[in-house]
């Protein structure tokens, strides 16, 4: 192999391993400079490594669900570039999805339909998907409930339907924003596991928003810490776990430290928040 050929081996790899990368990305809502413009974000350099687990906390309203909407190409940068896969973000990217708070189970479909939803449109063919759903069901432990409404499912079983809705479309990167903040804190625990085990699974890269501090300590390989609005990153801390983990590990003994070092940086600037409302 020539000397040529093995920089752009190892070019490649690096994009590879920058599998989502922001660079000086602002988001201004209304025309920046004027009185009524919000500068919502930034700017932000982010490189998420494929296959990481990296969560974002930080005071309401600092611009967290922005950021999210930037990577799932909802929302255009203002300044700074947003990449996926060593290409530019530009309109909702193909191996991308999204899990968002609210229960966005579409109520009049069954839960095999509503996971079949987005590969009915994509035109996967019959047989394709049923493989498909069938498997994100059961992942999902929904089986006994495939032929049943959102409306007789709890909560966290509708928020799994809408998490079997995404791991069928076999994402490359997974955004959740919130997914558990409507859910009691067992129930959370639980579905945070049933998390683990999807990205365990799917080898995918996951960013996930959350307010709950125990959840970001437990799930991500790295946390990163937003200041007030316009939100950047303050501090970003590896937690170090092994990759096999699971709820139990809030009873780890550096458990306590990682959500004291999150909180620490968190309480100044949430006060700043509550201050300035
Ligand atoms: N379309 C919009 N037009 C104007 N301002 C907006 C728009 N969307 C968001 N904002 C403002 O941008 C800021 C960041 O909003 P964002 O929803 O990203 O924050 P957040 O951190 O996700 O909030 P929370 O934690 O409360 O969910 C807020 O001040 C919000 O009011």
């Amino acid at each position: 192999m020539t000397v040529a050929a093995l920089a752009e081996v190892a070019d490649v790899s690096a994009v590879e391993d920058r599998h989502v990368r922001l660079a000086g990305v602002t988001r201004v809502f209304g025309r920046p400079g004027t009185p009524k413009s919000v500068h919502a974000l930034g700017p932000i350099d982010l490189d998420l490594r494929r296959g990481e687990f990296f969560s974002v906390v930080g005071p309401s309203g600092c611009g967290k669900s922005t950021l999210l909407d930037v990577l799932a190409g909802l929302s255009k940068p203002t300044e700074g570039t947003a990449e996926f896969e060593g290409r530019p973000i530009d309109g909702v990217p193909a191996g991308v999805g999204v899990v968002f708070q609210e229960d966005a189970s579409f109520p009049w479909l069954t839960v095999a339909d509503n996971v079949a939803f987005g590969l009915r449109r994509a035109g996967v063919d019959a047989a394709e998907i049923a493989r498909r759903v069938d498997y994100a069901v059961g992942f999902m432990g929904l089986k006994a409930f495939a032929g049943a409404y959102p409306a007789q499912l709890s909560g966290g079983m509708r928020q799994r339907v809408c998490i079997a809705r995404t791991l069928v479309m076999q994402p490359r990167l997974i955004l959740l924003d919130e997914p558990f903040g409507a859910l009691d804190q067992q129930t959370r625990l639980l579905m945070g596991d049933e998390l683990l085990r999807l990205w365990r699974e799917t080898s995918a890269t996951v960013l996930l928003i959350t307010h709950a501090l125990d959840e970001a300590a437990m799930l991500s390989d790295r946390v990163g810490v937003m200041s007030a609005r316009p939100g950047v990153f303050i501090d970003v801390v590896e937690t170090g776990w092994e990759v096999e983990r699971d709820s139990r590990i809030v009873s780890h003994h550096r458990f306590g430290d990682i959500t004291g070092r999150l909180w620490e940086k968190l309480r100044t600037e949430s006060l700043k928040h509550l201050r300035d409302g």
